[in-house]
C-alpha cells in the first residue's frame, strides 16, 4: 500500500468526536471569511465599508439621522459618524453585566432589525454587518453619544480590548465606527481606494434625498490625475433624477425627458422611485437598489420594471394603432437604457450576504403594479418623444429578427461565426462600405468614442495599453496575445497568409491614440504589426491615423482646437493675435466630452485624418523603397526601441489627406 493511503486508512481509523471543531463567537468569521463577504478579494474589501454605510443609512431612512461622515484616513482608516439614536449601551437582558453594543459588536446574528419595531424598511436584516467587520479589523473604536453622554469601546479582532466606558459628556448624538481592515486577512497590499469609497457615498446619497453624506479623505490618497474630490458635501434633492441626469452628462436620448417618477407603496409597505431614459447612443446600464443596498443582479425588483415597461410601450403600439410594436420584447426594452431603480420594502430577502440579488416575490407586483399607470401616462403625455421611442425599439425588434433568419454571410451572422470580442462596439451597417473601426487606447477613451460615435457606420475598439511589439515577439507569443487576437477577430481578414483583403469588415481602420508620446508609441506598435501581419491592409489604403487634439483656445464663446504645440502658437499669432484667451490642454482622449471628441477627430465632416502608406510592392520603380522600409521597419521596432519614436516622428511617411471626403 502507498504511504498515502495507509496514512488515509490511520486517519479513518483516529476519526472522533474530537476532529470536531465548534466555532465560538467571531472565529467562524475569520477562518472562513468569504462565507460571510463574499472572499478576502478588492470587492470584500469594499465590502466592509458598504456593511458599516448601510447601517448608518438604516438610521437616515428611519428617520432618526439626517447626517452622514464617511472619512478614509492617511493610514488607511475608514470612520463612519451618524447623527442618528446611536447603538444601545444598556446591558442586554439575555446577557447580564454585557452592553447591547458589545453583544452587537461580538455576536453573529443579532440586531435591531429582525422585526419592524425599530426599523420600518432596512438594509439590514441578518444581524451580522457590523459583527463581521469587527472580526476582520485589527483595530475597531466605536463611539456612541447617547443621552449626552459619550461611551467608546476599543477592539481587535472582533475582541474587546476593554470595557466600554463613559468618557464624558457630549453635545450632539450619533454612532461613529471607525475601522482598519485587518492584513492579516486581506493581505498586506490591500486598501481602499478613494474612488470606490467616494462613489459609493455619493450613491448613497442619491437614494435618499433626506440625508447629507460629507465625504472627506486624505488628500495624500489621491492620485495627481484622480477625479476623486479630497472632501465633498453629497446631497441630491432631485434623487435619483439628480444621478440620471449626473450619468448621461449631455448624451442625446430618444425622448425629450426621462421617464422617472417616485410612489409610496399602499399599506405603507414601502416605496419606489426610477430613473430611466433611452440614450441615442445604445449605451445602456442597469443600476438597481433595495432599502439603498445595491442589487448588481437585479431580482423581482427589476422584472416588475421589466414587465411594466415592456406591457407599457406594446400598450402604447396597440393604442396608436402600431402593429409591429407586438414584436418588442423586454429585452429591446431595456437592454439599452439606463435604469436606475430603488425600491424600500420591509423584510426584504436577498441571496447571500452580499445581497446581490433580490428574491422578494411581492416586489415583483408592487413595483410593476406601481409604474405601469405612470408610464403610461407619461408615453400618451408626449406623442412625438414616445413614438421615436417606440419606432427605435421596433427597428431593434426587426433587426433582430432579420439576423435571426438570414442565412447570408451578413455582418452580424459572420459576427456570430467569427465570435467578435466582447468589448467591440459594432457599427450596425451590414456592409464594409463607408464604415470604420477606432482603435482606442483604454477603456475610458473606448467610453467617449462609444458616445460620440455614429452607431451605423463606427465601431469601436477599445485596447488595453500597449499592445506587444510584433517585430521582436516570437509568432507563439504573438498568438496568445490577447489585444492582437480580439483586433485580428473584429476586422476579420486574417493574418500573415491568410490575410484577405476581400474579408476585411470595415472601409477603414482608424487608429485613434492621445496626442503624446504614449499615444505615439501604441499608434507605432500598432502600424507595425498591420506592416507585417496585414501589409495588404496598408497597401490597399485602409489604415489611418486620427489626429486628436491637444488644445482648445477658447475666446469668449469662440473656441477652436490645436492639434499641436506649432499648430497652437499658429493659432496664437494669427486668429487671436492681442486677444485674451484660455488654452486647456487635454490630458488624454478620455477626458474629452463626446461632443468634443466628435466634433474634433470622429465626424468625418470636420475630422483631420492621415493615411497611412507605404511603398507600392507591387510597383518595379518603388522596389528600392520596399526594401528599405523593409529594413528601417525590422530594425527600428525589432531591436533598437529608443529610435522607435524618432522613427515615426520623422521617417514614416505619412500622406495628408485633409477634410478627407467621405
Ligand atoms: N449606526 C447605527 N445606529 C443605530 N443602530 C445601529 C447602527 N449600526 C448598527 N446598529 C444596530 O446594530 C444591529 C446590528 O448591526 P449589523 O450590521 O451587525 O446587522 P444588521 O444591520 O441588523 O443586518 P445585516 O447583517 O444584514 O447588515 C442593527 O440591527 C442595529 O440595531
Amino acid at each position: 500500500m502507498s504511504d498515502l493511503f495507509e496514512n488515509t486508512a490511520r486517519k479513518a481509523e483516529t476519526y472522533s468526536a474530537q476532529d470536531i471543531e465548534v466555532l465560538e463567537g467571531l472565529e467562524p468569521v475569520r477562518r472562513r471569511p468569504g462565507m460571510y463577504i463574499g472572499g478576502t478579494d478588492d470587492r470584500a474589501l469594499h465590502h466592509l465599508v458598504a456593511e458599516v454605510l448601510d447601517n448608518a443609512m438604516d438610521e437616515a431612512v428611519a428617520g432618526h439621522a439626517s447626517r452622514i461622515d464617511l472619512e478614509l484616513t492617511v493610514d488607511g482608516t475608514v470612520v463612519v459618524r451618524d447623527n442618528g439614536r446611536g447603538i444601545p449601551i444598556d446591558d442586554h437582558p439575555k446577557y447580564p453585566g454585557k452592553s447591547a453594543l458589545e453583544v452587537i459588536l461580538t455576536t453573529l446574528h443579532s440586531g435591531g432589525k429582525f422585526s419592524n419595531k425599530v426599523y420600518q424598511t432596512s438594509g439590514g436584516l441578518h444581524g451580522v454587518g457590523l459583527s463581521v467587520v469587527n472580526a476582520l479589523s485589527d483595530r475597531l473604536t466605536v463611539e456612541v453619544a447617547r443621552d449626552r453622554q459619550l461611551y467608546v469601546q476599543h477592539y481587535s479582532r472582533g475582541l474587546p480590548q476593554g470595557p466600554l466606558t463613559r468618557q464624558g459628556a457630549a453635545n450632539r448624538r450619533g454612532t461613529t465606527i471607525r475601522f482598519h481592515a485587518d492584513p492579516d486577512i486581506f493581505g498586506e497590499a490591500a486598501h481602499f481606494e478613494p474612488h470606490r469609497l467616494y462613489r459609493l457615498a455619493r450613491s448613497k446619497a442619491y437614494l435618499y434625498r433626506g440625508v447629507e453624506i460629507r465625504w472627506s479623505c486624505d488628500p495624500s490618497l489621491l492620485s495627481p490625475d484622480s477625479t476623486t474630490p479630497a472632501q465633498e458635501t453629497l446631497h441630491f434633492p432631485g434623487g435619483l433624477l439628480d444621478y440620471l441626469n449626473a450619468a448621461l452628462k449631455e448624451r442625446r436620448t430618444m425622448t425629450r425627458l426621462p421617464f422617472s417618477g417616485a410612489l409610496d407603496f399602499p399599506n405603507q409597505q414601502g416605496r419606489v422611485e426610477w430613473a430611466i431614459a433611452w440614450p441615442e447612443d445604445d449605451e445602456g446600464f442597469s443600476h438597481t437598489y433595495c432599502n439603498t443596498v445595491p442589487t448588481p443582479q437585479g431580482g423581482t425588483h427589476e422584472a416588475g420594471l421589466r414587465a411594466a415597461l415592456t406591457r407599457g410601450l406594446k400598450g402604447y403600439g396597440e393604442l396608436t394603432n402600431n402593429k409591429r410594436a407586438a414584436q418588442v420584447t423586454a429585452d429591446d426594452v431595456m437592454g439599452d437604457a439606463c435604469i436606475l431603480l430603488s425600491v424600500f420594502i420591509r423584510e426584504p430577502h436577498f441571496q447571500g450576504q452580499t445581497k446581490e440579488k433580490l428574491v422578494t416575490a411581492e416586489a415583483h407586483r408592487l413595483v410593476e403594479a406601481a409604474i405601469k399607470d405612470h408610464f403610461d401616462h407619461w408615453l400618451s403625455g408626449d406623442p412625438a418623444s414616445s413614438k421615436a421611442l417606440l419606432e427605435r425599439l421596433i427597428e431593434k425588434a426587426e433587426e433582430r429578427a432579420k439576423r435571426k433568419q438570414s442565412k447570408e454571410l451578413g455582418r452580424k451572422s459572420a459576427t456570430r461565426r467569427l465570435r467578435l470580442p466582447g468589448k467591440l462596439a459594432d457599427c450596425s451597417r451590414n456592409s464594409p462600405e463607408g464604415t470604420e473601426i477606432f482603435l482606442v487606447e483604454g477603456d475610458s477613451a473606448g467610453g467617449s468614442a462609444k458616445q460620440a460615435r455614429n452607431r451605423e457606420t463606427q465601431a469601436i475598439l477599445p485596447l488595453r495599453g500597449k499592445i506587444l511589439n510584433v517585430a521582436s515577439a516570437s509568432s507563439d507569443k504573438m498568438k496568445a496575445n490577447q489585444e492582437l487576437n480580439d483586433l485580428t477577430q473584429a476586422l476579420g481578414c486574417g493574418v500573415g497568409k491568410d490575410f484577405s483583403s476581400d474579408k476585411l469588415r470595415y472601409e477603414r481602420v482608424i487608429i485613434m491614440t492621445d496626442a503624446d508620446v504614449d499615444g505615439a508609441h501604441i499608434a507605432s506598435l500598432l502600424m507595425t504589426f498591420f506592416y507585417r501581419e496585414m501589409g495588404g491592409l496598408i497597401q490597399n489604403g485602409h489604415l489611418y491615423l486620427a489626429l486628436p487634439p491637444l488644445y482648445r483656445i477658447s475666446h469668449g464663446a469662440k473656441s477652436v482646437y490645436a492639434r499641436d504645440d506649432a499648430h497652437k502658437d499658429q493659432l496664437l499669432n494669427k486668429t487671436f493675435k492681442g486677444k485674451k484667451v484660455e488654452i486647456s490642454r487635454f490630458k488624454g482622449l478620455g477626458e474629452m466630452m463626446p461632443a468634443q471628441l466628435r466634433e474634433t477627430t470622429m465626424d468625418p465632416a470636420k475630422r483631420t485624418l492621415l493615411r497611412v502608406v507605404v511603398p507600392n510592392s507591387a510597383d518595379p520603380e518603388q522596389a528600392e523603397d520596399v526594401k528599405a522600409t523593409k529594413t528601417r521597419v525590422e530594425e527600428l521596432m525589432g531591436r533598437r526601441p529608443e529610435l522607435r519614436f524618432q522613427f515615426i516622428q520623422e521617417n514614416a511617411k505619412f500622406v495628408r489627406v485633409d477634410d478627407i471626403d467621405v
